[in-house]
């Protein structure tokens, strides 16, 4: 479980100080898909940069199975993260010299993993492990993100508008492969999104405003990628 308390977040000093996030407290089940829905500038990337430990709060906690990331030296903030979480951008951020079997496996590595080529074949790309990122199309870029993510072998998975850069059919596509995988493997999962449609999917719909959280809801009526409206 992740337990997250009284979270607050400033960026800026003086008269430009903002309060990006305000008093922000959930839990979250292991396992669970939740997906955060705010207006841009709302403080949904923040909240995920904190509770994934990439940026520190200035108020507030976060536990890992009551172990509190505030408590953790740099370096032991550091192999939490490298042993337990992943992140997936709107942007892929592959290595450009590196064709897709190499880039999922510099994901796999950090793990000791080396059954890297069962999250390409998850992720529908064994026929083009040999490409390199400018011979694949936007989606399939994003796939190897994705198995690169997870080969790792997360525990809690973070993306940040993973549909974000793709076309409506593409991001389906890429959206039905993570709600699946998700299934499959059982790691906790934490979406931001502007798509309220995707919201449609996750097990816990989070909404913010203004750097707080709004209401959290839950979904009882999952739907698939190809079932929601986009
Ligand atoms: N590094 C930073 N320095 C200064 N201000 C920042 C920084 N990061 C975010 N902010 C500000 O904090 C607020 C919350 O930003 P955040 O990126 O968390 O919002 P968001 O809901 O994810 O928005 P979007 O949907 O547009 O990505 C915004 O007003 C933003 O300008």
């Amino acid at each position: 479980m992740i337990e997250i308390n009284d979270l607050t977040k400033y960026y800026g000093k003086g008269e430009s100080r903002f309060k990006a996030l305000d008093g922000v407290s959930v839990r979250i089940n292991d396992g669970e898909f939740i997906v955060i829905l705010g207006a841009s500038g709302s403080g949904k990337s923040t909240f995920l940069n904190v509770i994934s430990g990439l940026e520190t709060p200035d108020g507030g906690c976060v536990a890992y199975d009551s172990q509190e990331l505030g408590n953790m030296s740099e370096k032991d903030l550091t192999k939490f993260r490298r042993e337990n979480t992943a992140y997936i951008f709107q942007q892929y951020y592959l290595l450009p010299h590196l064709n897709v079997e190499k880039n999922v496996r510099m994901g796999a590595d950090l793990d000791n993993n080396k059954d890297y080529l069962k999250y390409i074949e998850a992720v529908g790309l064994s026929d083009k492990r040999r490409k390199f990122p400018s011979e694949l199309s936007g989606g399939e870029q994003q796939r190897v993100a994705i198995a690169r993510a997870l080969a790792k072998n997360p525990k809690v998975l973070f993306l940040d508008e993973p549909t974000g850069a793709l076309d409506e059919e593409t991001g389906r596509q890429v959206l039905d492969y993570i709600i699946r995988l998700h299934e499959e493997q059982g790691f906790t999962m934490i979406m931001v999104t502007h798509n309220s449609n995707i919201a449609e999917t996750a097990d816990r719909i989070i909404k913010m405003n203004s750097g707080k959280i709004v209401s959290v809801t839950e979904n009882t009526d999952k739907k698939t990628a190809y079932e929601i409206g986009w």
